[in-house]
């Protein structure tokens, strides 16, 4: 059996999982000076021909780059990444119009997930007390001993052992199967039952089809496409649908009938025959949201990322989340001064009800993306709610500041969004009712000549009517 390398007087670490949070975490551990060794099942992505994987593109916001930022990435990984400052709502007649994610000058970032994994591998490396294993991959572990069992690209087995296990090995984690055996161990899982599909978008004459600093949305109530930008002027649209809807698709035409009808402004930016071909060359994804607890066993092990807590894509936090889970446990090893035993229950302790609050908000926001986003009431309260964060920044945040631009824990930004809800709808309801009662007030003293209030109060009816959900 191998002990891992010393080339301190540290503990030893052993991140399983060289993915986004694996990578990012070693430069976390290394930084603290532990002994780190990465394992990842893959070849090493920077000489790998092609990258297999999820999602070409991903959303960066403000929980992640503060995590990138703490091992001084942030500059680096946001200079190529592309701003999106609004959504873009393509409506099913062409129309394009802007709904901002926040005040001016916030916004999400368009990053290449391949290039960041890449360069957080790098960064990793830089540090002289950590090690990069590639071909290892975790088959099986030992929570009373700590020993793990690897295999290699060349089908021998490894043994090794470390102080601290850190799952950081994704949605299907090998580590949590471990954690499944015990008692007391909380799991459920759900696949809902939407896929999506990823389609390329090409330049157009060498230029960004679509406008390049938005998140382009096709809501189509009760599916949708997206589509972000890529620093090579594609974009990657995404396709999120039931899977019964796309298997009722089967051939090239019913794809262009299908796209004639809902998305018919994007067929001549993909193109005909694109589409037609690319529909069928990947079957539609599944996708899982999965909720644990405790995320640790002892003092040996801990999972975080995707392997803690995968979510539905539609918030754009998976990712975000899972950075900002090392920010939070170094938050603890500070607190804890580096002693596992304490550490890992209390990191466990605060970060369940936040992870767990994302997972629901992801699962919320598909449907604001899908269907709300058509609804004038939900437009009405959304221009409601960014007028009253003008006036009242600290006392009314909108959601989607919360969670995007803040570091508010993410069951803090569930409660006090309810509780603005609450208070917002009463506010809207007395004043509406104060109108009423003050108008009626007014009519009864000084009654006006009705034929004059007939005009005007069936256009505001009319106002009214059309605030409802289409
Ligand atoms: C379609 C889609 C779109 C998304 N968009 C966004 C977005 O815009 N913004 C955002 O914040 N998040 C987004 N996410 C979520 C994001 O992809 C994940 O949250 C993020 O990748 C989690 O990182 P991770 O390191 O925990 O897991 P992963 O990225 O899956 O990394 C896990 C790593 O572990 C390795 N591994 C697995 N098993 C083993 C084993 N047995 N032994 C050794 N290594 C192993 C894998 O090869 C992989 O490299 C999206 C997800 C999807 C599916
Ligand atoms: N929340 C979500 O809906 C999902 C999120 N993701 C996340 O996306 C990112 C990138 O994913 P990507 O690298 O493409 O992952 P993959 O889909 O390629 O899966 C990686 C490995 O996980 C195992 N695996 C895949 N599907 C299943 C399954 N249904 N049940 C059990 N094991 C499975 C396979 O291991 P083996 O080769 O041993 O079979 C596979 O090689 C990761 O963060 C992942 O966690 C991925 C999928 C869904
Ligand atoms: N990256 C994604 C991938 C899939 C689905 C949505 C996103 C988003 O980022 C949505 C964005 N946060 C929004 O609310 O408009």
């Amino acid at each position: 059996m191998e002990q891992m390398n010393s080339r301190s007087n540290k503990k030893k670490v052993a991140v399983v999982g060289g993915g986004l949070v694996g990578a990012l975490n070693a430069c976390f551990f290394a930084k603290r000076g532990f002994d780190v060794e990465v394992f990842e099942t893959r070849e090493d992505i920077r000489q790998a021909k092609i990258v297999k994987g999820r999602s070409i593109n991903l959303a960066l916001s403000h929980r992640g780059r503060q995590a990138l930022k703490h091992v001084g990435m942030e500059e680096k990984i946001v200079s190529q990444g592309i701003p999106m400052q609004a959504r873009m709502i393509h409506s099913q007649d062409g129309k394009q119009s802007p709904i901002p994610y926040g005040k001016k000058g916030q916004y999400i970032l368009s990053v290449d997930r391949a290039n960041l994994n890449k360069q957080l591998l790098t960064a990793a490396e830089t540090y002289p007390n950590t090690k990069l294993n590639f071909d290892y991959k975790l088959q099986d572990w030992s929570a009373e001993t700590g020993q793990m069992t690897f295999v290699r690209s060349d089908g021998l087995e490894e043994q090794i052992k470390a102080d601290l296990i850190v799952g950081c090995d994704g949605a299907f984690s090998a580590i949590r199967k471990q954690f499944l055996r015990r008692s007391r161990f909380n799991y459920s899982q759900t696949y809902i039952p939407h896929g999506y599909m990823e389609l390329t978008m090409p330049p157009i004459n060498g230029e960004f089809a679509m406008k390049p600093n938005y998140l382009h949305i096709w809501p189509r109530n009760t599916f949708m496409m997206i589509a972000l930008p890529n620093l090579d002027k594609t974009f990657t649209c995404t396709l999120f649908m039931p899977f019964e809807e796309f298997e009722k698709i089967t051939t090239g035409n019913e794809v262009i009938e299908f796209f004639q009808k809902y998305f018919s402004d994007a067929i001549p930016l993909i193109g005909v025959d694109t589409l037609k071909r690319d529909y069928f060359r990947l079957p539609a994804q599944a996708m899982v949201s999965v909720k644990c607890t405790p995320y640790h066993i002892g003092d040996k092990c801990v999972l975080m990322g995707d392997a803690a807590h995968a979510v539905v894509p539609f918030y754009g936090q998976g990712m975000n989340a899972g950075f900002e889970d090392c920010i939070v446990f170094e938050e603890v090893m500070e607190q804890f001064n580096e002693d596992f035993s304490a550490v890992l229950p209390e990191y466990t302790r605060v970060r369940v009800p936040d992870d767990h609050a994302v997972a629901d908000l992801a699962m919320y926001n598909y449907v604001e993306m899908r269907a709300h986003v058509n609804s004038r009431w939900f437009l009405f309260r959304k221009r409601v709610d960014n007028l009253l964060h003008f006036l009242m920044p600290r006392t009314i945040i909108p959601l989607y500041t919360m969670v995007t631009f803040t570091r508010t824990r993410y069951h803090e930004c569930v409660e006090r969004w309810q509780w603005q809800n609450k208070v917002i709808n009463y506010g809207l309801l007395v004043s509406a009712t104060g109108l009423v009662l003050g108008g009626s007030y007014l009519l009864i003293k000084n009654p006006p000549d009705i034929n004059k209030l007939i005009i005007p109060a069936e256009k505001m009816w009319n106002r009214l009517m059309a605030l409802r959900t289409p």
